[in-house]
Order: C-alpha cells, then sequence, then structure tokens
C-alpha cells in the first residue's frame, strides 16, 4: 500500500501523523511512504530523516492526496483537504465529527473510509489513541489554566499554589478520565486545592485508592457541580462520551455564580465542550470572556508541544496503521473490533452509532459493511 502523510495546516498545528519511525516500519512492512516536503519540521523531523527511513519526499499536499491509498494525519481534515480525499482512500486521523456537521457531510461526499483515531477502543474500554494526546492536553490545561488566571491575561489574578498564609487557587476538574487525571495530578503538583468530579463511583474509587489524598474527589450531581464551579478560580473540563457530543454541565446561569477573572479551560472543546459558553478556539487567540468568566477552549493544545505529543501518539497509532497497510481496512477491521469501532464513515455513509446519533444523519452499521465485504 501507498501510504502519505502531510503537512499539518489547522493553525499552530506543529503534529505529524507519521515520524520517520512510523514511516521505517511501514517501509520494512513493505509498503511506500510518501511525505509533504517539511511536514515534519514542526515536530523536530527534517525531510532527510524520513528519506533515510525510506519515504520519498513529495512537493506538495496534492501529490500526496492524489497518489496515497491511506492518508495518515493528526488533526481532521480542513475544507481544503477534504476536497483532495477520493473514493477508496483511507483517512486514519483525530475527525471528532459529533461536533462538526459541515466536516461529516464533506467526508461523506468524498466517498473515503474515514477512521477516526478518538473511538478506536482497547479491549478495557479504554480509548488508546486519544489517550496519549489526553495525557498531553491533561498535562498541559492547568499550566494554560495558571497563565489564564494572571491578571495581564484577564484572569482572576489568583496563584495557583498560593504562598505560605494565602490559600492555594481551588481547582475543579470535570471528568476523572485520562484527561482529568493527568490534569488533577498536575495541578495538584502546582499546589492547588484539586477536586475531581466524575459520574462514575468505581472511577473515583481508583482516584482515591491510587493518589491516597492528592485531590479529592466528588459526585457528578447536578447540585456539586454547581457549588464546586460557584467556589472554582479554574475549572477544566475533561468529561467524555466516546463519539457523542459533549454533556454541557456548565451552563450559562451557572456563570453568573462564578468569581469574576476565573477561568475555565473546556479540554473537552472538540466534542463541542463541556460550558454551554464554550467555542473552540486557537493557539494564535486562545482566551475569551463570558460573564467575567475567561475561557481557554483550543481544540488542538497538544499541538502547542508538538515534538512530545508527535512521538507519544505515533507509539500509539503505529500497531493500528501496520495492520490497516497489511490487511487492507475490510480484513483489519474484521479481524480487530477495536479498530473497527473507529469506522465513522464509508463511501457516503456514518458509521459510528453516537456519530450518526449526535448529527442526526443515517448510520450504516459497521458490522453491516463488514459482513458485506466477507
Ligand atoms: N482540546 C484538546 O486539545 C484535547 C481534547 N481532548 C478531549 O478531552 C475529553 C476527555 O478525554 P479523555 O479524558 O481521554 O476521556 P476519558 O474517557 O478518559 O474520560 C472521560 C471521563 O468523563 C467522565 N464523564 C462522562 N460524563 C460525565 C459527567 N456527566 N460528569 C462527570 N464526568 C463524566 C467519564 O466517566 C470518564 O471518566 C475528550 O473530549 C477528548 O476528545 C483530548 C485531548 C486533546
Ligand atoms: C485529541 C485531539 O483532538 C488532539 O490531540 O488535537
Ligand atoms: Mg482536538
Amino acid at each position: 500500500m501507498k501510504i502519505g502523510s502531510v503537512r499539518e495546516i489547522k493553525a499552530q498545528e506543529f503534529r505529524v501523523g507519521l515520524t520517520p519511525a512510523a514511516a521505517a516500519e511501514a517501509v520494512a512492512h513493505g509498503h511506500e511512504v510518501i511525505i509533504e516536503a517539511g511536514a515534519g519540521m514542526g515536530a523536530g523531523f527534517a525531510d532527510s530523516d524520513y528519506e533515510a527511513a525510506g519515504a520519498k519526499i513529495v512537493a506538495d499536499a496534492a501529490t500526496v492526496f492524489a497518489e496515497a491509498d491511506m492518508i495518515v494525519k493528526v488533526k481532521e481534515p480542513q475544507a481544503s483537504e477534504r476536497k483532495m480525499l477520493r473514493k477508496g482512500q483511507i483517512l486514519f486521523t483525530y475527525l471528532h465529527l459529533a461536533a462538526d456537521e459541515a466536516q461529516a457531510k464533506d467526508l461523506m461526499e468524498s466517498g473515503a473510509t474515514c477512521i477516526a483515531y478518538e473511538t478506536v477502543t482497547a479491549k478495557d474500554g479504554t480509548l488508546p489513541l486519544l489517550a496519549p494526546m489526553s495525557e498531553v492536553a491533561g498535562r498541559l490545561a492547568p499550566q494554560m489554566g495558571a497563565w489564564t488566571l494572571q491578571k495581564a491575561n484577564g484572569g482572576r489574578g489568583v496563584l495557583m499554589g498560593g504562598v505560605p498564609g494565602v490559600a492555594p487557587a481551588k481547582v475543579v476538574v470535570i471528568g476523572g478520565g485520562v484527561v482529568g487525571t493527568n490534569a488533577a495530578r498536575v495541578a495538584a503538583g502546582m499546589g492547588a486545592d484539586v477536586t475531581v468530579l466524575d459520574k462514575s463511583l468505581p472511577r473515583l474509587r481508583y482516584l482515591d485508592d491510587t493518589f491516597r489524598g492528592l485531590f479529592h474527589t466528588a459526585f457528578s450531581s447536578k447540585a456539586e457541580t454547581e457549588a464546586l464551579v460557584a467556589s472554582a478560580d479554574m475549572v477544566i473540563g475533561a468529561v467524555l462520551i466516546p463519539g457523542a457530543a459533549a454533556p454541557k454541565l456548565i451552563t450559562r446561569e451557572m456563570l453568573k455564580t462564578m468569581k469574576p477573572g476565573a477561568a475555565i479551560v473546556d479540554v473537552a472543546i472538540d466534542q463541542g465542550g463541556c460550558a454551554e459558553t464554550s467555542r473552540a478556539t486557537t493557539h494564535d487567540d486562545p482566551v475569551f470572556e463570558v460573564d467575567g468568566v475567561m475561557h481557554y477552549c483550543v481544540a488542538n493544545m497538544p499541538g502547542a508541544v508538538a515534538r512530545t505529543s508527535t512521538k507519544a501518539l505515533s507509539n500509539a497509532t503505529q500497531p493500528f496503521l501496520i495492520a490497516l497497510a497489511d490487511k487492507g481496512w475490510e480484513r483489519a477491521c474484521a479481524e480487530d473490533p477495536h479498530l473497527a469501532a473507529g469506522l465513522n464513515v464509508h463511501a457516503g455513509m456514518i458509521t459510528h452509532p453516537a456519530v450518526a446519533e449526535a448529527l442526526d444523519l443515517p448510520l450504516n452499521e459497521t458490522q453491516t459493511l463488514l459482513h458485506a465485504a466477507e
């Protein structure tokens, strides 16, 4: 198979879908790899690194889209990239379609087979291709929130760790999964007084057992959320219902109860965000204010630390990428239901139930497709 990767064109996105190490692995499996010139530069990989791995450098993205059987990216294809996708081509990347109807319709129109990193599953029910970027975004969230809390950035002027004689910042993390756990660890490490809300009692038990008082846990009821959000200097939004739009747990009304200059870091923004007032921002202009509350809503936070993120993402995607290349998408998905869970769009139809429901579009179940392909 011919595998291609391009330079990411989303604002301030410096990650790349294929590392030279992943390219070398694909070449070792007998595949051809083509890379747009300069695609790895933002993550510290030179064209010569790819050439040394056995890949071919091509001049532009149009050549990659025209020639490759499978496109491997990081972020969802932007409108100009969507126009270059074609029927039968595999797209392997983050998509986050539940909050992006325009993209979903373009992908359906392209006829391509689109596998979303964020809905590929693991045996234990976790999301192995989302997890590495959730680890990064979770660890970045308190750092970005601390910056947002500074006066010059519109914040309340509160220091995360406080100082002797002055209390630390109160941080509330909504969702205690991968983002939430990493955010809580770092915020607590900065000295903040942290509480993690989750609706899963087993998850709260795990956090309590594992972190032994490093942060508090609370059950995510409406009343508990309202009380904690009102008392917070920083709220980190980290909920997820896989494939679906994020539940709006912070309402517009609740902002009125928040402290002026408090910060909401809505990491869940790529699924639409868990605050009613959130809208996606970019690294160029990351923060906006509503009712005195500062919102940081960057949908590609890991792009800020592109080298760490690219390596972490590639470590996770590589086995799936090789399976897709070696077997083709039908056999790879038929043999691995966890990879099949990543299939979001195929031949003009939505194939993921949560995405179809979120966008109110008809569903063509992956299992039906795979049986048809047998
Ligand atoms: N903005 C960015 O750059 C990035 C965003 N993300 C996003 O962050 C979000 C979280 O991802 P992960 O932590 O990996 O997911 P996860 O599945 O590990 O954790 C989600 C947690 O939310 C909890 N949850 C669900 N509904 C809840 C509710 N009503 N109240 C409280 N908790 C609730 C679940 O029980 C689970 O523990 C996702 O939307 C993901 O796409 C991830 C990486 C980067
Ligand atoms: C998960 C995701 O959307 C990102 O890493 O940008
Ligand atoms: Mg994102």
